[in-house]
């Protein structure tokens, strides 16, 4: 019998909210987190830490702000998070995860989302939980990034709406525990032995959107980070009721204008406006109101509409032509605050695939 294995977890990068989808709306999209897995279980007696090594390559790998540590990497210790669930106390002996990253840190391409997922899918890999279903991996990710956009767009792939189910009060407690209990900070090696909070079941749920095959997204990627949390933190506690309405509104239209073939430009820029986050969020990225307010249709043959892509800095373009020329105007706005950036055309993608060999 084969005593070594070998898989790859792809997982998608995604653009969260579009607009007026705040915590609601993910866009998987086409560039790709991979862990290369080898499981060597003839080996006894393992000495490395948790029995996991980790090396890496991509975003970051220079910078340092990627831990080998598999107690400190986000993505292992989120599959030791379902292991420990499932009272499996590290990785079977010998893990090497090779991580692949070319998600850009902190940019709003979901980057912490892609690693949350396939941080649970390595630990139902490895752990040989095959019974959990992608629901139930849904609810694990969402122990640990609270907004399910980027998750479940990462997970299922495509276009979705994302929603939570409404809790029985000892369930909503488990869910709002601290993210310090759920994924413990490192001890330093000492293994506590306490086992996790384990998710109530059906915490969220996803449903898929069509996406018109001529629409492109094009991100505009500032090479500077915005830390999510950071960018959560200037958004206001309550909303003047017409906010919300205006956000309504839109929503209901969005699904159906992206879906639409031949896409009508007017329809898709009126339904991508926004009032709940990206006003607030300017304080943070230079020149993104002046971005969102000059760049429409009607002044750029090919552009749909545009947005902050999830917590920003990057902007997300949606356009059926002209990719360069728009990219060129958005680059140009940006280095007017001396910000500046990459581009991308990406595509929508499917959601996260384990492939043996
Ligand atoms: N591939 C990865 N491996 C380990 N940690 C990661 C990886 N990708 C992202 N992270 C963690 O997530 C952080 C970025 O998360 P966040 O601020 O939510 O930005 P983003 O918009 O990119 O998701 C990184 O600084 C890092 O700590
Ligand atoms: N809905 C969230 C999405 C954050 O996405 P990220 O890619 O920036 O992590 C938000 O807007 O805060």
């Amino acid at each position: 019998m084969a005593t070594e294995t070998k898989f790859i977890i792809k997982t998608p990068c995604s653009s969260a909210n579009i607009g007026p989808g705040f915590d609601v709306i993910g866009l998987a999209l086409s560039m790709y987190l991979e862990l290369h897995v080898s499981v060597d279980r003839s080996v006894s007696g393992s000495s490395l830490p948790l029995n996991c090594r980790i090396t890496y390559e991509g975003e970051g790998q220079d910078s340092g702000e990627i831990s080998l540590d598999p107690e400190v990497n986000l993505i292992t210790r989120v599959a030791l998070y379902v292991l420990r669930c499932h009272g499996q106390r590290s990785f079977p002996p010998e893990t090497h995860v090779h991580i692949k990253n070319p998600i850009p840190l902190g940019r709003g391409l979901g980057s912490s989302g892609a690693a949350v997922v396939a941080g649970v899918m390595l630990g139902k890999e490895v752990g040989g939980l095959h019974h959990l279903s992608g629901e139930r991996l849904f609810d694990f990710c969402l122990m640990i990034e609270r907004h399910p956009d980027n998750v479940g767009a990462a997970l299922f792939g495509g276009f979705v709406g994302t929603y939570l189910k409404p809790l029985t009060p000892e369930d909503t407690a488990r869910v709002e525990i601290p993210l310090s209990e759920v994924l413990p900070a490192p001890a330093g090696g000492i293994d506590t032995g306490d086992t996790p909070p384990s998710p109530p079941h059906g915490i969220g749920h996803h449903i898929k959107f069509p996406w018109a095959q001529e629409i492109k997204a094009v991100a505009i990627i500032p090479e500077f980070e915005v830390a999510t949390a950071k960018a959560r933190a200037v958004l206001p506690a309550s909303y003047p009721r017409p906010d919300v309405t205006f956000n309504l509104q839109r929503i209901a239209l969005l699904p159906v204008a992206l879906g639409q073939s031949p896409p009508d430009p007017e329809l898709i820029y009126l339904a991508m406006q926004d009032k709940l986050h990206q006003p607030y969020r300017q304080t943070l990225i230079p020149g993104l109101t002046e971005i969102v307010e000059s760049m429409t249709p009607a002044t750029q043959p090919g552009l749909l509409g545009v947005c902050l892509s999830g917590a920003g800095p990057t902007i997300l373009a949606l356009a059926t032509s002209n990719f360069e020329e728009i990219a060129g105007k958005i680059i140009a706005k940006f280095k007017e605050n001396d910000i500046v950036c990459n581009w991308k055309v990406l595509e929508p993608a499917e959601g996260t695939t384990v492939t043996r060999s």
